[in-house]
């Protein structure tokens, strides 16, 4: 079938009907149309809109550099291809993300005009985060994943062998667990998971990291941390675990920790597998006890 080009006036017609968000701003920023859609998503009349500068939508820290990016791109200095991600307010104050399309428009009587097409990319942004976040952390406790440890340890391990700076690790198994699931049920077990690796990463530094191997299994990985520092610093959380109430009244909880302290050339896969032997020594020799090889 012939293709049937549209006659010219229908043009408004198609901008005011258009799904996404389009404005015109003239040279200086100022807007000159703005489509229902536009108005719609950012919860303005067009007679608030019309004639305000476009940084009335833009969160204050980002005016400037837009207002330049603008400024830049009316006069043909910027990039033609204007395509960004934006964090952008709406009237209510609500924030939102858009990504923004621009094109440059000349119009009748030669004056340059910038076209922005606005699309909400909220939802999928926290989703993207949301996965990202899933990808590398433990859902239940927040803390890091197994794969996402092992990387961070094997990043350590480079370090090391690099700078020759040191390195410890712990793995931590909380004693007795399964006795928690079975006398106070698996959503309080979950409680207690939650609450002792808050309580573990409240205590240790920043520069440490702690990761769920899984279950009830932890593994803490202390940079430029030497032997007796790094049982120091286990011997404190053992310590802490053993005195802080958790989950439900009268719930006692301990943990057994082996730790290790990394040697040159020596692979994560043999570290770790030191420091699980040491903690199986811990729990054959009656738990609540951090050793170190
Ligand atoms: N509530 C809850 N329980 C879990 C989770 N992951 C693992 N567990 C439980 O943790 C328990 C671990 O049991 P075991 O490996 O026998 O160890 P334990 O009872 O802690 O005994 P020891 O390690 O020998 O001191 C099992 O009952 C698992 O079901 C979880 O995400 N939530």
């Amino acid at each position: 079938m012939p293709l049937t080009l549209l006659p010219q006036d229908n043009l408004p017609r198609i901008i005011h009907a258009a799904p996404i968000g389009i404005c015109i701003t003239n040279a200086e920023g100022r807007f000159e149309m703005v489509n229902p859609a536009y108005c719609d998503f950012y919860g303005y009349a067009e007679q608030e809109l019309l004639g305000q500068h476009f940084t009335l939508v833009v969160p204050e820290a980002e005016r400037a550099r837009l207002t330049e990016q603008h400024r830049a791109f009316i006069h043909g200095e910027a990039d033609q291809e204007c395509r960004e991600e934006h964090e952008v307010r709406c009237k209510n104050g609500e924030r939102r993300t858009i990504l923004a399309e621009a094109s440059r428009l000349v119009d009748a009587q030669g004056e340059v005009k910038k076209v922005t097409y606005v699309v909400d990319i909220t939802r999928q942004n926290a989703l993207q985060r949301r996965l990202a976040f899933l990808a590398s952390h433990d859902e239940l406790t927040g803390l890091l994943n197994r794969r996402a440890g092992m990387s961070r340890l094997d990043e350590e391990i480079r370090r090391g062998q690099r700078y020759g700076t040191l390195l410890s690790v712990a793995i931590i198994d909380l004693d007795h667990f399964k006795r928690i699931n079975d006398r106070h049920g698996h959503a309080v077990g979950d409680e207690v998971l939650c609450e002792t690796a808050a309580l573990m990463r409240q205590e240790l530094r920043a520069s440490d990291a702690l990761v769920r191997l899984g279950g009830e299994e932890f593994l803490v990985i202390l940079p430029g941390v030497d032997r007796p520092r790094a049982l120091e610093a286990i011997e404190r959380l053992r310590r802490l675990i053993e005195l802080t109430p958790m989950g439900q009244p009268g719930l006692a909880l301990t943990l057994s920790a082996g730790v290790a302290n990394w040697q040159a050339g020596e692979s994560s896969h043999l570290l770790l597998e030191r420091a699980d032997k040491v903690l199986y020594r811990a729990k054959a020799r009656g738990r609540n006890l951090a050793l170190m090889t």
